[in-house]
């Protein structure tokens, strides 16, 4: 493993044979604090990374924060409902993906322009108010005039109205780990564009609701910030509040020599099942217009899958039995309009019916996707 060190930061790599995983580096390092920072901006990779540290660092003789980025992305909370949270035809139109973290709480939108925290802890030394502090005071360092306060709910809020950041968190058995955002220069139309559900009003469901409030970046009232100087605020400031000494440890969250097991925990993170079929029960109740014609969607999805399914369709549009015949085909379908169309598509070829069906049922389809 290469260490170079130079007097505030240092890059770990991977180009001479390793001898050791990340975990017993820092072992060797002696530190009770160590700063990372992540070399890659995926939001999978970065949340594996997460998830790598809590699951294989010990957290309880040691403090480590680790700063990130990423790309364009939608981040939801461990126990929330993507369909109700987001603009799902907005994001797959724009090409942003959607990620679901360990954590609880609501959904964020991610950019170059936003930067994340995430503070590891032992249980015992879990503490979101002094992270927070590390945040604020190290933006008071830069611009002693800023007007910037932690809240009661762990946000962070610019002139007492405008939320720069949100916070989450996982606690484990003996660890945790906080984790927060802070708003430098996000693209703010993308972000409301995406964070406006086309569908919330027609679900029902349990799942945790995000807290929408004001946003604003730090670089829309100070132009002259920039997101590299306040990392590397922050990186200070998490020394003296805590008293380490840590440089800023460079590391690639895509090294699986260095952390065994990784590559699957980015893996796990990107699959359906996790994004979408660990969304709690809900149901969907909607009225759909097709050729005038008004037409009752109703149907229960649990874990991502159609459970039931209802149409109410008058019997002079569409016949009962084809009717029925286009349930059954849906009962146990993902609820997701790639694997709707497929299904349909399959159906239409499947069944003999006059064009004039096939069209109907063609129109009908494309008012289901428009749901999901
Ligand atoms: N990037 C970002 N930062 C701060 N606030 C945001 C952001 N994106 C959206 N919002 C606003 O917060 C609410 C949701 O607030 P709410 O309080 O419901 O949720 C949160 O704050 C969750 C923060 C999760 C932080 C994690 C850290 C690493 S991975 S994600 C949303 O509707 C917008 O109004």
């Amino acid at each position: 493993m290469i260490l170079r060190l130079s007097s505030r930061a240092c890059v770990l790599s991977g180009s001479v044979r390793l001898k050791s995983t990340l975990a017993s580096f820092f072992d060797d390092l002696g530190k009770s604090g160590i700063i990372l920072k992540s070399a890659s901006s995926g939001i999978f990779e970065n949340l594996a990374l997460e998830d790598w540290i809590h699951d294989h660092v010990d957290l309880q003789n040691r403090s480590l924060l680790l700063l990130w980025r990423n790309s364009p992305v939608v981040v939801i909370g461990r126990h929330q409902n993507p369909w109700q949270e987001c603009n799902l035809p907005a994001t797959r139109r724009l090409g942003i993906p959607l990620a679901r973290r360990r954590s609880g709480g609501g959904t964020v939108f991610h950019d170059f322009g936003n930067i994340n925290m995430t503070f590891f802890t032992s249980k015992k030394k879990y503490d979101r108010h002094r992270n927070l502090k590390v945040v604020t005071s190290a933006l008071k360092a830069l611009r002693p005039n800023l007007d910037v306060a932690a809240t009661d709910r762990f946000d962070i809020l610019l002139n007492g109205h405008y939320k720069i950041s949100g916070t989450a968190a996982k606690l484990g058995r003996s660890s945790a780990y906080h984790h927060c955002t802070l708003l430098c220069s996000v693209d703010r139309s993308v972000l409301s564009s995406v964070l406006k559900s086309n569908t919330a009003e027609v679900i029902k469901s349990n799942a945790t609701p995000s807290v929408p409030s004001p946003v604003k970046n730090l670089l829309e009232v100070d132009p002259t910030f920039d997101s590299s100087t306040i990392m590397e605020a922050i990186a200070s400031q998490y020394n003296s509040e805590f008293g380490f000494d840590s440089p800023v440890i460079t590391v690639d969250p895509t090294h699986e020599a260095l952390m065994p097991g990784i590559h699957k925990m980015a893996h796990d993170l990107q699959t359906w099942e996790w994004i979408y079929g660990k969304t709690p029960k809900f149901s969907v109740c909607t009225a759909l217009v097709v050729d005038d014609v008004n037409i009752k969607l109703d149907m229960d999805v649990r874990n991502g899958t159609v459970e039931r399914c209802a149409l109410e369709i008058p019997a002079d549009w569409l016949s009962p039995e084809i009717v029925n015949e286009l349930i059954s085909t849906l009962k146990g379908s993902r609820y997701c309009p790639n694997e709707t169309a497929v299904l349909v598509a399959a159906f239409m070829r499947t069944r003999s019916m006059t064009d004039n069906v096939a069209e109907k049922i063609h129109r009908l389809c494309e008012e289901m996707l428009s749901v999901m």
